[in-house]
């Protein structure tokens, strides 16, 4: 599939930094320091510079993309919102089922008071208004895997309203920019999820396993004010950082606890909004930023074109790259809401609220629940910042990958070494072997106490870093050898020997007298011709610096 000239303006990028959506968007930027984030290898979105489409043409006509988002969280609990069934990743199916998920008559909904807090921190850490009354809804729609034929959710009145995520991302190759934007919370609403449909294609059947019906999700609607698929997906995955933080839900993406529809829509700037095409259920980043931009563009050509965007439902064909409508989705939808008559409304308090005499088991304190907030990923983040004078971009490097940050805490306790050298060896040597082996933190063969020590070594200059290469890589094959003993057996010690390091520098301006002329004659490349020469006949053992004085002091005399 040939990619159409992309000719859409994303606010932030270097050359457009025109405002859309209601104005309520707005970026603080501050510079991300001189190393560029971007060549660190890293996979994260918020570690790539954030441009990616072409400056308009003088003549074209400039477009603007609207992102608004969706994201159902699982909410982590032992069981379901509205019945005591356990919840379980890849458990057999249908065997957390009761008799209420399966919607056998006469059954009732009981409200999971877990789920409730858990909507609520969410919404406190947001920065939302918490709605002390909420109500329930029946949505209808007809599924194989929905026995009751709707989905009890929040559409009138939602748990918590008006918030705001705030999420960092890195701008410009170099010099890199860390700016904070924020997108808009419409809403958190608590809603069932719906059963799986397990697709037989070769005997031309559907199994339906019902393990996750009734399971407890928090639908974070985010207002209209992202314009591209990197910005969706990193807004996406400081919210994941948030709930994970709070342990509100686990939002593993890979294991479908965080999945995300993206509405997407392109219009001329200054003009009103287009309509919007809704691309259902992602759950991967990647994903969902290449399909956000896939739809921008697909949109931008349908309109140039003189076609007409109509407000579909949409799926992303991961292995295409490519978004089609959904089969069973066309046409808009009628949901036929009504009000679920057997819950009555959740009603919330606070200290000052709280009827007297109340049995706090039977009532939720919206203040208690504020008392137990964690610390969130951007205040871990300014810590960092203020801490160990880490760069603004390696912070938030260090939180993205789950466990870098404890793992650099660790190694932090253990070592003598800057903050500066730490946090360059666990992003780039650590997190580079880590990334090329697809593994995770908790799957290292380095401990942090092993790379500390390795650290040490390298501080007091016992080995060069060349030396501190081998001896990672070494450590990376798992063989319980401390770096000492690596150092110690590979014999790459630093050679402080100063009288041999002299004669092997004489040797060396002896044996290659042109390379000797050729610095004379002003060459600036033939000095490091010379330590080359030498480090490799130490086999890497002396340290260039050194190296360069005895030799510099040598021809001199
Ligand atoms: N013109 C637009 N372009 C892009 N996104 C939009 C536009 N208008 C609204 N949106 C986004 O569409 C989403 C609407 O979500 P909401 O849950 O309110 O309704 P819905 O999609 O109709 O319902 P459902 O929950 O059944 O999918 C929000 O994320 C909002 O930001
Ligand atoms: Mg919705
Ligand atoms: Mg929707």
């Amino acid at each position: 599939m040939a990619a159409p000239m992309l000719r859409w303006c994303c606010p932030g990028r270097r050359w457009a930094f025109s405002r859309i959506g209601d104005g309520s968007r707005h970026e603080k930027r501050f510079p991300a320091g001189s190393a560029s984030s971007g060549k660190r290898g890293h996979s994260s979105v918020a570690q790539q510079p954030f441009i990616t489409a072409q400056k308009p043409r003088k003549g074209d006509h400039e477009w603007a993309a609207v992102v608004g988002l969706e994201i159902h969280a699982q909410i982590a609990s032992n069981s379901k919102l509205f019945s005591g069934s356990q919840v379980h990743f890849a458990a057999p199916p249908n065997s957390l089922v009761s008799f209420f998920d399966a919607s056998l008559p006469g059954t009732l909904p009981v409200l999971n008071r877990r789920c409730v807090e858990a909507a609520v921190m969410t919404g406190l850490a947001l920065g939302c208004h918490i709605n002390r009354k909420s109500l329930f809804d029946r949505k209808h729609y007809f599924y194989a895997d929905l026995p009751a034929g709707y989905q009890i959710t929040q559409q009138r009145l939602p748990i918590a309203v008006n918030g705001e995520l705030a999420y960092s991302v890195c701008v410009g190759k170099k010099p890199a920019w860390v700016a904070t934007r924020t997108v808009r919370v419409k809403q958190i609403q608590l809603e069932q999820d719906s059963g799986k449909s397990l697709h037989d294609d070769p005997r031309a059947r559907t199994l339906v396993d019902l393990n996750r019906a009734g399971v407890g999700l928090l639908e974070v609607v985010l207002e209209p004010d992202m314009c591209c698929g990197e910005e969706a997906a990193t807004a996406v995955r400081e919210l994941q950082l948030i709930l994970q933080a709070l342990g509100t839900s686990q939002a593993s993406m890979a294991e479908g606890q965080l999945r995300v529809d993206a509405n997407i829509s392109v219009h001329h700037p200054g003009e009103p909004l287009g309509v919007r095409t809704e691309v259902k259920n992602l759950n991967s980043a990647r994903f969902l930023a290449k399909a956000i931009d896939y739809e921008i563009q697909r949109q931008i050509n349908e309109l140039e074109n003189g076609g007409e965007i109509l407000n579909e439902t949409r799926s992303f064909d991961y292995k295409l790259g490519c978004t089609v409508p959904m089969r069973d989705k066309e046409g808009k939808q009628d949901y036929r809401f009504m009000p679920e008559p057997n819950l009555p409304p959740l009603l919330l308090y606070d200290s000052g609220s709280l009827p007297a005499g109340v049995d706090p088991q039977q009532v939720i304190n919206i203040d208690q629940l504020r008392e137990r907030l964690p610390e969130l990923p951007s205040v871990t983040r300014e810590k960092l910042v203020r801490q160990y004078g880490v760069l603004p971009e390696h912070s938030v490097a260090l939180l993205n990958e789950v466990g870098l940050l404890e793992f650099f805490q660790n190694v932090m306790k253990e070592t003598r070494a800057e903050p500066k050298k730490v946090t360059s060896w666990v992003l780039n040597t650590f997190l580079g072997f880590l990334k090329q082996r697809n593994l995770a933190v908790s799957e290292s063969p380095v401990t942090p106490a092993a790379l500390a020590e390795l650290l040490d070594l390298l501080d007091r200059k016992a080995i060069s870093s060349s030396a501190a290469k081998k001896v990672f890589a070494e450590l990376w094959r798992g063989e319980g050898k401390t770096p000492a003993q690596i150092v110690a057996e590979k014999k790459l010690e630093l050679m402080h020997d100063q009288e041999a390091l002299e004669q092997l520098c004489r040797a060396t301006l002896e044996a290659h007298t042109g390379v000797v002329t050729d610095l004379k004659k002003g060459n600036p490349r033939a000095i490091n011709k010379l330590i080359g020469l030498v480090r490799k006949a130490t086999l890497g053992r002396a340290d260039p610096a050194v190296i360069k004085e005895v030799l510099e002091r040598q021809l001199s005399s």
